[in-house]
């Protein structure tokens, strides 16, 4: 047999095992796995030495195309994530203009999201007060399903939902079988207490803290919860920072509604002391928590309460973090996307989390929640050959030059992981290796759900 790629002697990360063998790929599925693989390939890897992981999925990202590519885009958007091991990725509906709101911008961003991404895609659709009609033509396209924002979104164009049209909402999404996705805090609460910031003229880093406070994400999630139990809608919480709020999610998991939650990896590995020390790179909403809140929401991940991780990489221009005389002004959002998959695997240093447990965050269950687990999601035969390929003799430092993203700024710069990214890809395709993109054009296939 004649294979189009085969990697061999790596240490494979499979759901329950880690074990040295080899993988072969034919028209970009996982055809053979095993010790004395005979036959030719195209591409030979030889891994030996080091890990081979499943690509990471990636459901949160904000991309920005079209209308502000001059923020990020799908080009330099999508090799970030394949020089960090990702291979499939959601964009978010907001800060692009149009917001995917209905179905001709759905259409739109998809179509440039096929030219132009290096890795598999899926596209979130918004639910905002006015579009509910909107809904149904956006489900039957393929959304990965809908998202929406309790409080402000920091977008002109992407409206926060308000009770009527979060309860409608639900109702509708409910019938549709889609999932119901939230940046959770209570817009009320936290837009009160940043009036009185205003008020009292006080706008560093403590007071943008105090100003979204854990109360206003357990109240959002609180009352989602209800509504979501009042209208039978399936629901995944965005961002969770709290162990108020996990605890909450997994309350009403136990009450048997469809709940699912993600945490991103700055919530796990940085507390607001960085936030006071680093400033705008770190300013992200909700804020990066007191280190004695942090420490437990890092005890409930370590007991396995959170779902998975996203990165919820939010770029933006430099000029846009800039502003020193106001924390509340600069842009909110954490440029960190190309680091989802190191940073697990510093916790799984760390905390000495088994390899096969750590997938099941990055890669198993966001695959499973949004019904991808047929083909990817996990190294197995007759599934997509999605690979990272991993050195742990190695540590890598972020530098400026190391982004692949549109603009050089991040939380992670001068941050050390304990890994190395060496190789990913997509498909059985070589997509990045020694730093760069190695794929002649953009090979990312858009995933209709
Ligand atoms: N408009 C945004 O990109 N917002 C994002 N910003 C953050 N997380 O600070 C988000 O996901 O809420
Ligand atoms: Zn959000
Ligand atoms: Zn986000």
């Amino acid at each position: 047999m004649k294979y189009d790629s085969l990697i061999k002697n790596g240490s494979v990360v499979f759901h329950d095992e880690v074990k040295k063998t080899n993988l072969a790929v034919k028209d970009g599925i996982v055809v053979e796995i095993g010790d004395d693989i005979d036959g030719e390939a195209d591409v030979v890897w030889d891994a030996e030495g080091h890990y081979v992981f499943p690509g990471l999925i990636d459901v949160h990202v904000h991309f920005n195309e079209p209308g502000r590519e001059d923020w990020e885009g799908f080009s330099t958007g999508s090799s970030m994530l394949a020089a960090g091991g990702c291979t499939t990725f959601f964009d978010m509906p907001l800060n692009g203009v149009p917001s995917t709101t209905d179905l001709e911008a759905l259409q739109q961003k998809g179509k440039i999201g096929e030219e132009k991404s290096f890795v598999d895609f899926g596209l979130w659709g918004g639910l905002v007060p006015g579009n509910e009609n909107d809904l149904a033509p956006l489900a039957e396209k393929g959304v990965v399903g809908f998202k929406a924002f309790m409080s402000p979104s920091g977008n002109k164009e992407f409206a926060a939902v308000d009770d009527n049209t979060l309860l409608n909402g639900m109702k509708t999404i409910a019938g549709l079988r889609k999932i119901l996705a939230l940046h959770a805090e209570d817009g009320a609460m936290v837009q009160f207490l940043q009036r009185e910031k205003e008020r009292q003229e006080k706008f560093g880093p403590d007071d943008y803290l105090q100003s979204r406070p854990i109360a206003a994400e357990w109240l959002a999630v609180r009352k989602a919860i209800t509504f979501a139990e009042q209208t039978g809608c399936s629901l995944h919480f965005v961002h969770i920072s709290s162990a108020e709020a996990v605890e909450e999610i997994q309350q009403a998991k136990k009450r048997g509604l469809d709940v699912t939650l993600e945490t991103c990896p700055h919530y796990l590995l940085f507390d607001h002391e960085h936030t006071k020390k680093l400033g705008a790179v770190a300013k992200c909403a909700p804020p990066l928590r007191e280190s004695g809140d942090q420490k437990k929401l890092v005890d409930l991940f370590l007991k396995d309460q959170i779902d998975f991780v996203a990165s919820d990489h939010s770029p933006s221009p430099w000029n846009l973090k800039e502003d020193e005389t106001n924390f509340f002004n600069v842009w909110g959002g954490i440029s960190g996307g190309q680091f989802t998959l190191m940073a697990m695997i510093e916790l799984a240093v760390r905390y000495r989390i088994p390899f096969p447990k750590l997938i099941h965050w990055t890669s198993a269950r966001p695959a499973k929640r949004f019904g991808l687990d047929g083909k990817k999601g996990e190294i197995a035969k007759g599934k997509d050959a999605d690979f990272v390929i991993i050195s742990l003799k190695d540590s890598f430092t972020v530098e400026k030059n190391s982004l692949l993203q549109k603009h050089k700024h991040s939380l992670y710069v001068n941050h050390t992981f304990p890994c190395k990214i060496l190789a990913t890809f997509q498909r059985g395709k070589l997509v990045f290796d020694n730093g760069r993109i190695r794929t002649s054009k953009p090979i990312g296939q858009w995933l209709k759900l």
